[in-house]
């Protein structure tokens, strides 16, 4: 049974979990104030110590269950539930599928776009692996008190769990982080330390490719020069599947992990990837799906929902390594691709030739900037794909689309309420016709989902 945490200082209280939040904490009242308590599941009565207080909301901690709900299954063996990326891991599996379709039901209850009762919500597509799926493993390093430590920080702390076992990690990349960690010890390697924002290795980044199985590693580092960093990437070399090594340089001040340098210390540019028939290379900053199986069902979806004709000219916005247009383009005309990251859109490209494909082009920009331009010089912008980050929609880029209006669209989103908020201002000319949410990450409450929309018979 899991162990939970203790406050003292608080007494212990009551509450009657009533559903789970967003982030998939058990929500419940206390004094009529909302409480969100971490690892309580809807139905259960539980003892639970308030640990912070906010004018609107209480942020509980679980003590004790006294009346279990029969969903609740146990965590596997050895897993630190502390650990953040397994906020829903107690509860069954078709509960977790449940609940998110729930959550794209509550968002657009709750910023209701125009019919939105109309909207056909559907049973969350299943993962076929609901452990082991994640081919990346990023971990960040430190040194305390002798001691190296590589893993994941408990949420919301800056106390690092020294490599947790991760049961949706996959073996290889844990292995592989693993060694690394001997051999950062064995080779006395400097890692940097935020107490004193000093030099050094940060983060370790671990990319495996399901269908070549090969292995990129990343070392993100605080300052360039390290000592012993290159004879610590030819030692990365020798393991199991490892073909490349980079470094990727970043700053203290930067709020992201990795920074905007990447070099390559040793191996190939890239690792190659298959999805549907088709291969991508994918270069260490190019932002590919963590769950490459699943990759291929959501991406399936996506597909059925846009059902494309030859004539027309697809747009894949926000499109990354070129994964959809790449896939789409024996259906259409022409495929335009648009990415920010200069380097995702080399893959693309790279990924055109390799896959022999003529009709498709990738522009480097932000699609809020891109896509006037390519209405200003005439492009017919027919059929449209955007997969934007959890931020949705820019509001001068759905202007744009109101304007353009795309005959065929469809949406894919990785958060449920920036997508019903872009759908309220789209439905200006748009209807939502389905939502299909997709399971890509089990255990996690994270959510994706795919969106078809169809012109108002009315614009
Ligand atoms: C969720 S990923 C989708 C990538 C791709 N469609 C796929 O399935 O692999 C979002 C992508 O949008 C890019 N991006 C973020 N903001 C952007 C913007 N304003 N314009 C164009 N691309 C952007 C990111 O670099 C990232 O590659």
């Amino acid at each position: 049974m899991t162990k939970f945490a203790k406050n003292k200082q608080e007494k212990d209280i009551i509450i009657t979990i009533k559903r789970l939040g967003i982030n998939g904490e058990g929500i419940g009242y206390y004094k009529k104030k909302i409480i969100f308590i971490p690892n309580a599941l809807p139905g259960e009565v539980v003892v639970a110590k308030i640990t912070k207080t906010y004018p609107h909301y209480l942020e509980g901690e679980l003590v004790r269950i006294k009346e279990k709900s029969p969903h609740r299954v146990a965590l596997p063996k050895g897993v630190n539930p502390e650990v953040g990326g397994l906020e829903l891991a107690n509860l069954d599996y078709n509960s977790q599928l449940e609940f998110k379709k729930h959550l794209i039901l509550e968002s657009l209850r709750k910023f209701h776009p125009r019919n939105f009762n109309k909207i056909k919500v559907k049973n969350t597509l299943p993962a076929p692996d609901i452990w082991h799926y994640r081919n990346k493993a990023q971990y960040q390093i430190e040194f305390e008190k002798g001691k190296t430590k590589l893993g994941l920080y408990a949420p919301n702390s800056h106390r690092l769990i020294d490599l947790p076992k991760m049961p949706t990690q996959s073996k290889d990349t844990q292995a592989t982080e693993r060694k690394i960690k001997q051999l950062v010890d064995k080779l006395h390697i400097r890692v940097s330390d935020y107490r004193h924002k000093s030099d050094g290795l940060k983060t370790i980044a671990v990319r495996q490719s399901h269908a070549t199985k090969e292995i990129q590693v990343t070392l993100i580092t605080v300052g360039k020069k390290i000592k012993n960093l290159k004879l610590l990437a030819q030692e990365i070399m020798k393991l199991d599947n490892v073909v490349s090594v980079f470094q990727n340089e970043t700053q203290w001040d930067n709020p992201q992990v990795w920074g905007n340098k990447t070099i390559k210390l040793f191996g190939k540019d890239h690792i190659m990837e298959e999805i549907l028939g088709k291969r991508f290379k994918l270069s260490p900053r190019a932002f590919f799906q963590l769950n490459p199986v699943q990759t291929q069902n959501l991406y399936t979806q996506a597909l059925k929902y846009l059902d494309l004709s030859p004539d027309q000219t697809l747009i894949d916005a926000y499109s990354g390594v070129g994964t959809l247009g790449i896939l789409a383009s024996d259906q259409v005309r022409q495929v335009i691709g648009i990415e920010t990251i200069a380097e995702a859109v080399d893959d693309a490209q790279e990924n055109c030739k390799l896959n022999h494909i003529r009709n498709a082009e990738y522009i480097q920009g932000g699609v809020e900037k891109v896509l006037p331009n390519l209405k200003k010089q005439g492009v017919p912008i027919d059929a449209l794909i955007v997969d934007p980050p959890r931020t949705g929609l820019n509001k001068k880029l759905i202007k744009t689309l109101l304007d353009v209006k795309p005959e065929t669209f469809v949406y894919i989103s990785c958060n449920p309420s920036t997508l019903a908020k872009d759908l309220v201002l789209l439905s200006e000319a748009y209807d939502v016709r389905v939502i299909k949410p997709v399971d890509m990450m089990p255990q996690t409450p994270r959510w994706e989902g795919v969106a078809k929309l169809v012109l108002r018979q009315d614009k």
